[in-house]
């Protein structure tokens, strides 16, 4: 498929919601938006998680308590996507931690109506799988928005990469 053939319908609003840590699902949501046009939203905690926070090696590090234990999880995310009724199509993005998405981007969805939308969820990870990562999302979302099946890359994921599975989409 030639590089120029656009890979959004023109008259459809994209956004792209992301949750990163060290910087790879951003790499690739940025991605996304230049290839897409899309305006892009980084969720922010209140409580960030430090390097040492995400220790994931260490049994008592903050993520590792929070996994084990699911009540110890007080996520909030600062700001909020700017009239998010106008966006036709949300790519959502995330961290895989312990083969499911981060739960930091549980609130968001959550808060926010899919109804109407479709999603597209994306993943970065060491080697794992989306897995059913984005299939709990959707349960989560209450069943709103039509869910595509998500992707996974890595974090070098090239541009080339990205725009193919773009391209692969049907909105
Ligand atoms: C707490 C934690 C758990 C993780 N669990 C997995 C995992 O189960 N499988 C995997 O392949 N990578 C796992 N990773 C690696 C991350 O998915 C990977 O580094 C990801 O690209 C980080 O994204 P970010 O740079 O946007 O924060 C984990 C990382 C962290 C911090």
């Amino acid at each position: 498929v030639s590089q120029d053939t656009p890979v959004i319908p023109a008259d459809k609003k994209v956004l792209v919601v992301y949750y990163s840590d060290t910087g790879n699902t951003k790499a690739v949501a940025d991605k996304i938006a230049k290839e897409t046009g899309a305006d892009e939203f980084r969720l922010e905690l209140t409580k960030p998680y430090t390097e040492e926070d995400l220790d994931y090696n260490d049994d008592d590090s903050r993520v590792s308590r929070e996994h084990e234990n699911p009540s110890l999880r007080h996520v909030e995310y600062t700001g909020d996507v700017a009239n998010w009724k106008d966006y036709d199509i949300v790519f959502i993005g995330y961290p895989i931690w312990w083969q499911q998405a981060a739960w930091t981007v549980e609130p968001f969805v959550k808060d926010h109506d899919f109804s109407g939308k479709t999603v597209v969820p994306f993943a970065t990870s060491a080697m794992a799988d989306i897995g059913d990562s984005g299939k709990n999302l959707a349960f989560l979302a209450g069943g709103n928005g039509k869910w595509l099946d998500g992707e996974r890359f890595s974090g070098k994921a090239s541009a080339a990469e990205v725009r193919e599975w773009l391209q692969s989409l049907s909105f």
